[in-house]
């Protein structure tokens, strides 16, 4: 429904989207993920044709959006929720929308409805919260009933509650077969509210795939296993083939094994051969923090103040170890992805 396909922008001698290629399907959300000046908005404003590719190409239903005949129909957008006239009322503003548009004025009432802003939607816009200016702006987006939605960012700022809102009308939306496309910087929450994901960094795609299939090739599966004889189980393992690191004891766990390359049911099933008894056996994967810094790591690497702001929220026990990665190995890893998801 969307299809970007090599997209480049160049501002002056800054590539801010450098030959992206993607698809954006209908009936789930899509997120577009990645750090702060990764190249999100501008791909966005690209694809509503607000900005003028350097190179490639971005459709809506086949067409660029300069040549759809009845764009707010086919396509709404938030960008921006404090584009609106602080003065006018949440009705009347969408009332103004909706006439410059040739919309039904029928459908303001329909949309304040639809985001929960009909009891306020006579009181000044300038006064709305954030959340509330995030409704009023998707009230502006939902006003032609498009099929296709682009959010920019939407759950910024907003509290515990305005977030679960937007996470679960996004999902509803995409409920209705509508194509979806949310870009944020936070996977955290993209990995709650979206089925695909769309990872740029620094204008490259990174990866494009579910979000199960980003964590599980982003992230290290092991097997952490514990018992009573941990030597003839670290000995049987490794007869067994499989890489085994021996942990010491730490303040949680008693000492225990780490094995890679290995389900649980392989490790359990080794084990049952060789009558060895298990204390525990317990799958564990990497965050998907860790999946993303994995995967955008050299790309944020590089610009010291974004991944601060982006490893903000991040433990230190979680933050990155230094040194950036081989230049090149993350762009090779995503296009491994994009061809074993397709
Ligand atoms: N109008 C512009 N003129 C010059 N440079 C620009 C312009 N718009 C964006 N850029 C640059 O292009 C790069 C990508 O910016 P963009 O805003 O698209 O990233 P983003 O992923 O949306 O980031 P953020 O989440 O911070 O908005 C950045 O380096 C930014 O400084």
């Amino acid at each position: 429904m969307i299809e970007v396909r090599g997209l480049t922008k160049h501002y002056g001698s800054t590539v801010a989207v450098d030959d992206l290629t993607f698809s954006v399907k209908p009936g789930i959300v899509t997120g577009f993920l990645g750090p702060n000046g990764a190249g999100k908005s501008t791909t966005m404003r690209m694809i509503l044709g607000l900005d003028r590719p350097t190179a490639g190409t971005a459709t809506v239903k086949g067409v660029p959006y300069g040549q759809l005949h009845d764009p707010l129909r086919v396509v709404g957008s938030l960008l921006d929720a404090k584009w609106v006239h602080p003065n006018r009322s949440a009705r009347n503003h969408l009332k103004w929308m909706a006439a410059a548009n040739g919309l039904p004025r029928t459908r303001v009432e329909e949309v304040l409805g639809l985001v929960g802003l009909a009891d306020v939607a006579d009181k000044r816009a300038g006064g709305f919260s954030l959340g509330m200016s995030q409704r009023l702006g998707i009230a502006g987006a939902l006003l032609g009933d498009p099929e296709v939605l682009l959010f920019d960012e939407p759950v910024n700022g907003l509290d515990p509650e305005g977030i679960v809102w937007i996470r679960k009308f996004m999902q509803h939306l995409a409920s209705e077969g509508r194509t979806v496309l949310v870009s944020s910087h936070l996977l955290s929450e993209m990995a709650l509210t979206a089925q695909n994901l769309v990872v740029i960094g620094r204008g490259k795609l990174i990866s494009d795939s579910s979000v199960r299939e980003f964590v599980d090739f982003a992230t290290d599966t092991t097997v952490r296993v514990r018992g009573p004889r941990l030597e003839e189980i670290e000995r049987c393992l490794r007869d067994g083939g499989l890489g085994v690191r021996v942990e010491p004891a730490d303040p949680i766990h008693p000492p225990h094994l780490v094995v890679s390359g290995a389900t649980t049911d392989q490790v359990g099933d080794l084990l049952a051969a060789r009558s060895l008894a298990l204390h525990e056996l317990a799958g564990q994967s990497g965050s998907l923090e860790d999946a993303f810094m994995k995967l955008t790591g050299d790309t944020v690497e590089y610009h010291g103040a974004d991944a601060d702001a982006m490893l903000g929220h991040l433990p230190p026990d979680r933050q990155p170890p230094g040194g950036p990665p081989e230049a090149g190995r993350h762009a090779a890893h995503g296009q491994d992805v994009e061809r074993e998801v397709r």
